[in-house]
C-alpha cells in the first residue's frame, strides 16, 4: 500500500472513466421467445468493440455488416466471462487505488435483467466461510480488503454504509425501517464546498466527518454507530446526514451487513426479472487509518448497483411498479444528461436535478476513480435498450475525472491550503479596496452566481417544504382534535358498554344460579315422583298379597269350620244310634233310677242346646253387627277418602290443565324475536354509528374495533336470550308453586290410601279373630253337648239291672225319641244357622270379589286420569319443549320420557280400588232390608 500519510502525491492528471461492457448469454425468456443473438462480443474478453446488428437480417452478410452498429469501450466481456474475471479486470485495479488513498466508484448500469446485481453482488452467501464462484464485486472486494490489510502493519479501520435510493427517497439499508429512531437521510452540500472540481477546497473538506474535525475527535473504531454521522462524499461537496457507518473487523461482518441491507432492498417480480431491483443502491467501504493517535479517513469505495433502465410497457409495470419505473427512468435520464453535459464539457452540469446524480456527483467528472460496467442482453428482443445502454457507456467513456489522493492531509499541507485561501481572500480584499467596490475574479464571480442561484432554488424548495409541512401540521392538529373528540365519545361508549356488560354478567350469574336451582328442583321432583311411583307399586303389591292371603285364610277357615261342624253333628247322630241299640239290649236294666238322670240329662241337654242355640243366635248377629259396623266405618272412611281423593284430583286436574294451557299458549310464545332483533339492531346501530364516525379518522383501527363490537353483539344476544329465559322462568315460578301443592295433595292422597289400607288390614285381622273366637265357642258348646251325651250313654247300663227300668224303657225311649227329635230339630236348626252363616260367608266373599273387581276398574280410571295429568315429566305440553337448554352454566332442563306407570302397577291399584268398591257394595247389601242376608239375620 502506498497510502503513506507522510507522502503526498500531487496527482492532478485527468483520466477517463473506465467503461466495460458485460454481455450475458440469452436467458430462458429470450430463448423461449426465440429471440436471436444480435450482439457480437468475445466469448470471454479480448476485443474492446461490440457490434450490434439492428437489421432484420440475421445472417452475417453485407447488409448485416452495414446495418450493424459498433461501440468502443475499454473492455468487453462475453457470456463466458466469470465473476472472478470481472473482479480482477475491473474492480481489483480500482480496489488497489482505493487502498492507495483514492476514492473509487464502480457503477453497474444497464437494462433490467441484464445482470447488474449479479455483477455487483452475485451470490453473497458464504460457504464454509468462503465465497462461491458466483460471488460478485462487493463480496470479493470485502474479502480482498481484509486479506490485504491483514499483512499491513498500519492500523486500519474499515467502516461500511449501505444506502438505497427508491422513488427519490434515501434510505439507510443497515437500519431496520421499523426502528422508531430512524432518521431521514438528507443530502447536504458541504458548507465549505465551493466547487466539485476545486482541489484545494475539497481537500479542506476532507477532514470532516459528522461535522467534526477528526483530528480533534478521532472516531472510536469500536463505536459503529453514531447518530450524528454525516458522511462527506469523499472530496466532493455533499454529505449524507444521519447515515450510519458500521465498523467491520473482518470480511464476514461485511458480508453480514451486505446481506442485512439486501434484505431491506426493494425488489419485485416483473415480466422481465423475477427478482428485479427497484432501487439504486450504494454500498460504501470507508478506509480509515490511525496515525499518531488520530484517525484519518483515507479513502472510500462506492459500489453502485443502479436500478434497471427499462421500457415500462415491456416490463409490464403497473401502478406501484410503473411509478417505480418512472422514478428510475427519471433519475437515469438525469444521469444520462449529466454524462452528456460532462462529455460535452458544458458549464452547467445538472447534478442537482436528481438525488442519484447528486450522490454520484464526485464519481462523474469529480476527483474519484470510476469504472462503469454496462450490462447488456445479447437478444434481439432487447436491441433497443442494448443500443441505449451502449450509447450511455460510450458517452460515459468520455468523462474525465481528476482522481485525487483525498484524505491524508498533513499539517503543512493544511497550512499551505490555508495560506492559499488567505492569499485569495487578501487579493479579493485588495481588489475591493482598489476599485472601491466589490471585486472578484470572473471565475470566482461565476462560481458565486452559480452558488447563489442554487441557494435561491434550495431556499425556495425549503420554503415550499416548510409551507407544506405547516399545512400538514395544521391538518394533523385538526385531525388530532377531531380524533380526541372521537376518542372521548368512544371512551364514553366504551364505559357504557362496559357497564352494560357488567350488568349483563351479573344478571347472567343470577340467572345461572336460578337455573341451577330450578334444575335441582326439577331433579328433586322427578326423584320424588319416581319414589311415589315405587311406593304406590309396593303398596299395590302388598295390598294384593294381603287380599289374597285374607281371602285364602277366610275361605280355609270357613271351610274348616263348616267341615268341623258337620263332622261333629254326624258324630252326634252316630253316637245317638249306638246309644239307641244299647238301650234296646238292656231295656230292662233301665229303671227309674236313671229316669231322673235322664231327665236331668235331658234338661241339661235341653238347657245346653238352648244355651248353645242362644249363644249362636246371640253371637252371630253380634259378629254381623260388628262386621256391619266395621264395613260402615270403612264405607265412611272410603267415602271421605274418595271425596278427598276426587277433590284433590279435581284440583290437580285444574292446576295441570292451567299449566298445560300456560305451556301451550304462553310458555315461550312472547314476541322475543322482535325484542332480540330490536335490541340487536339498536346496539348495532349505535355501534355502527360510532364505528362510522371513527372510521373516517382511523379506518384501520376501527376495523378491528368493529370486529370487537360484533363479538359484543353476539355476547349481548346471548345475554338477552338469558334474560328472556329468566323472565320465563320467573313466570313459571307461580305455576311451580301450584305444582308443588299438587304434589303435596298427591302425597296426602297416598297417606290416606295407606291409612285406609292399614285400617282395612286391622279390620280384617279383627274379623278373623272374631271368627276364630266364634269357632272356639261353637267347639266348646259342641264338646259340652258331647260330654253330656256321653254321660247319657252310661244310663242304659244301669237300666239293665232293674225291671222297673224296663218298664220305663218305653217311656224313656219315647222321651229319648222326643229328645232325639228335639236334637234333630236342634241340629237342623244349627245346620240352618250354619247355612245362613255359609251364605253370610259367601256374601262376604262375593262382596270381596265385587269390591276387588269394581275397585280395579275405578282405580284404573282414577289412576289413568291421575297419572295422565300429574306426572310432570310425562306432561305432553312439557314434552313439546323437547329440550330447554340454557346457554350459560351448562344447566340443562331436559325432558325425559318417563315411562308410564307399568300396566302391572295400574292393575294393582285397580285391584285395590275394586276391593274398596266391592266392600262398599257388600256393606250396602247388608244394610239393605231387602237383602237376603239381612232377612235371614232377622229370621
Ligand atoms: N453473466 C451472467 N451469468 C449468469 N447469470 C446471469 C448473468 N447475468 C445475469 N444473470 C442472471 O440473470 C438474472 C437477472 O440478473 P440480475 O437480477 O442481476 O439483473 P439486473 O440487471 O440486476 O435486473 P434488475 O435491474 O431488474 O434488478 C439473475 O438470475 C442472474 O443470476
Amino acid at each position: 500500500m502506498s497510502a503513506d500519510p507522510q507522502k503526498i502525491e500531487d496527482d492532478t492528471d485527468e483520466m477517463n472513466i473506465m467503461v466495460a461492457v458485460r454481455c450475458r448469454g440469452r436467458n430462458k425468456r429470450e430463448i423461449k421467445s426465440k429471440s436471436s443473438v444480435i450482439v457480437s462480443v468475445p466469448d470471454v474478453m479480448g476485443s474492446n468493440e461490440i457490434s450490434i446488428n439492428t437489421s432484420d437480417d440475421i445472417v452475417s452478410g453485407l447488409t448485416a455488416q452495414l446495418n450493424s452498429k459498433t461501440y468502443t469501450v475499454d473492455k468487453v466481456f462475453g457470456p463466458s466471462a466469470n465473476q472472478r474475471l470481472i473482479f480482477e479486470e475491473i474492480a481489483e485495479p480500482l480496489f488497489n487505488d482505493f487502498l492507495r488513498g483514492y476514492n473509487c466508484t464502480v457503477l453497474v448500469y444497464g437494462m433490467t435483467s441484464t445482470g447488474k446485481t449479479y455483477t455487483m453482488t452475485g451470490d453473497e452467501k458464504l460457504y464454509k466461510g468462503d465465497l462461491s464462484d458466483s460471488a460478485g464485486i462487493i463480496p470479493r472486494v470485502l474479502f480482498k480488503l481484509f486479506e490485504t490489510i491483514e499483512f499491513q502493519s498500519d492500523n486500519y479501520v474499515i467502516k461500511c454504509s449501505f444506502i438505497e435510493l427508491y422513488n427519490e427517497e434515501l434510505k439507510d439499508l443497515l437500519i431496520d425501517s421499523n426502528n422508531t429512531k430512524l432518521k431521514k437521510l438528507r443530502i447536504f452540500d458541504s458548507n465549505l464546498s465551493k466547487s466539485s472540481n476545486n482541489n484545494n477546497i475539497s481537500r479542506q473538506n476532507s477532514h470532516f466527518i459528522s461535522g467534526m474535525d477528526l483530528r480533534k475527535n478521532p472516531i472510536n473504531p469500536i463505536n459503529n454507530s453514531n447518530d450524528n454521522t454525516a458522511i462527506q462524499n469523499g472530496n466532493a461537496s455533499i454529505y449524507i446526514q444521519n447515515l450510519e457507518e458500521f465498523h467491520i473487523k473482518n470480511a464476514r461482518e461485511g458480508i453480514q451487513l451486505l446481506q442485512k441491507g439486501l434484505k431491506y432492498r426493494q425488489v419485485a417480480s416483473t415480466k422481465m426479472n423475477d427478482v428485479s431491483s427497484r432501487s439504486h443502491t450504494i454500498f460504501t467501504i470507508n478506509l480509515y487509518k490511525e496515525h499518531k493517535g488520530e484517525i484519518f479517513k483515507i479513502s472510500k469505495m462506492n459500489l453502485v448497483d443502479l436500478a434497471g433502465s427499462e421500457n415500462i410497457s415491456r416490463s409490464g409495470a403497473q401502478n406501484q411498479r410503473a411509478k417505480e419505473a418512472g422514478s428510475i427512468n427519471q433519475s437515469l435520464l438525469t444521469l444520462g444528461r449529466v454524462i452528456n453535459s460532462i462529455a460535452d464539457k458544458n458549464i452547467h452540469i445538472p447534478f442537482r436535478e436528481s438525488k442519484l446524480t447528486r450522490l454520484l456527483q464526485d464519481s462523474l467528472g469529480g476527483n474519484t476513480k470510476t469504472a462503469l460496467i454496462a450490462t447488456i442482453s445479447p437478444a434481439k428482443l432487447n436491441a433497443e435498450e442494448t443500443c441505449s445502454t451502449l450509447e450511455y457507456a460510450t458517452k460515459a467513456k468520455s468523462i474525465k475525472n481528476k482522481p485525487q489522493l483525498g484524505s491524508i492531509i498533513m499539517k503543512d499541507v493544511r497550512l499551505k491550503d490555508l495560506n492559499n485561501e488567505l492569499a485569495k481572500i487578501k487579493r479579493d480584499l485588495t481588489s475591493t479596496k482598489q476599485k472601491d467596490g466589490v471585486y472578484m475574479t470572473q471565475n470566482h464571480y461565476k462560481d458565486l452566481t452559480n452558488d447563489l442561484e442554487s441557494y435561491k432554488t434550495e431556499i425556495q424548495e425549503c420554503d415550499r417544504i416548510v409551507k407544506s409541512l405547516e399545512l400538514q401540521n395544521a391538518l394533523l392538529l385538526k385531525d388530532k382534535k377531531a380524533s380526541n373528540e372521537v376518542n372521548k365519545l368512544q371512551e364514553l361508549n366504551l364505559n357504557e358498554m362496559t357497564n352494560t356488560l357488567s350488568n349483563i354478567q351479573t344478571t347472567l350469574e343470577i340467572q345461572h344460579k336460578k337455573e341451577q336451582i330450578l334444575v335441582e328442583e326439577l331433579a328433586h321432583s322427578r326423584e320424588k315422583s319416581l319414589k311415589m311411583k315405587t311406593v304406590i307399586k309396593e303398596y299395590s303389591e302388598k295390598e294384593e298379597r294381603i287380599q289374597s292371603n285374607m281371602k285364602s285364610i277366610f275361605n280355609d277357615e270357613l271351610i274348616k269350620l263348616k267341615e268341623l261342624l258337620i263332622e261333629n253333628l254326624n258324630g252326634i247322630a252316630k253316637e245317638n244310634l249306638i246309644v239307641q241299640t244299647n238301650v234296646k239290649d238292656n231295656i230292662k236294666l233301665i229303671k227309674d233310677d236313671v229316669i231322673s238322670i235322664v231327665t236331668e240329662s235331658q234338661e241339661l241337654s235341653k238347657k245346653l242346646f238352648l244355651e248353645f242355640s242362644q249363644q249362636i243366635i246371640k253371637e252371630t248377629p253380634l259378629i254381623l253387627e260388628m262386621f256391619s259396623s266395621d264395613v260402615k266405618k270403612n264405607q265412611e272412611l272410603n267415602e271421605t277418602y274418595f271425596a278427598n281423593l276426587f277433590e284433590n284430583l279435581e284440583s290437580i286436574k285444574q292446576q295441570y290443565s292451567k299449566l298445560n294451557e300456560y305451556f301451550s299458549n304462553d310458555f315461550f310464545k312472547s314476541n322475543h324475536v322482535t325484542i332480540v332483533n330490536d335490541h340487536v339492531n339498536t346496539t348495532k346501530a349505535i355501534i355502527e354509528k360510532s364505528v362510522s364516525d371513527i372510521f373516517k379518522q382511523f379506518q384501520q383501527n376501527m376495523e378491528a374495533f368493529a370486529e370487537q363490537n360484533e363479538k359484543l353483539i353476539l355476547e349481548n344476544l346471548k345475554t338477552v336470550s338469558s334474560d328472556l329465559i329468566q323472565n320465563e322462568m320467573n313466570s313459571f315460578k307461580e305455576h311451580k308453586s301450584e305444582w308443588d301443592i299438587s304434589f303435596k295433595k298427591i302425597n296426602h292422597c297416598d297417606y290416606l290410601n295407606n291409612s285406609y289400607h292399614d285400617q282395612m288390614h286391622t279390620y280384617l285381622r279383627n274379623m278373623k279373630g272374631k271368627l276364630q273366637s266364634s269357632d272356639e265357642i261353637i267347639k266348646k258348646h259342641m264338646n259340652q253337648i258331647k260330654s253330656n251325651v256321653d254321660s247319657l250313654n252310661s244310663t242304659p247300663k244301669l237300666l239293665n239291672t232293674d225291671r222297673a227300668i224296663g218298664d220305663n224303657y218305653n217311656q224313656i225311649i219315647s222321651k229319648r225319641d222326643k229328645l232325639h227329635d228335639h236334637l234333630q230339630i236342634s241340629l237342623n236348626s244349627t245346620q240352618n244357622s250354619l247355612l245362613v252363616f255359609d251364605e253370610i260367608c259367601k256374601s262376604i266373599q262375593f262382596a270381596f270379589a265385587n269390591y276387588s273387581k269394581t275397585n280395579l276398574q275405578e282405580s284404573a280410571l282414577l289412576k289413568g286420569r291421575l297419572f295422565a295429568d300429574i306426572d310432570p315429566l310425562n306432561d305432553t305440553n312439557l314434552n313439546k319443549q323437547e329440550s330447554l337448554t340454557f346457554d350459560k352454566g351448562d344447566a340443562k332442563l331436559t325432558k325425559e320420557n318417563n315411562e308410564d306407570m307399568s300396566s302391572k302397577d295400574e292393575n294393582k291399584l285397580n285391584n285395590q280400588n275394586v276391593t274398596l268398591i266391592g266392600l262398599k257394595r257388600s256393606h250396602m247389601d247388608l244394610n239393605d232390608s231387602d237383602s237376603p242376608l239381612k232377612s235371614r239375620r232377622i229370621e
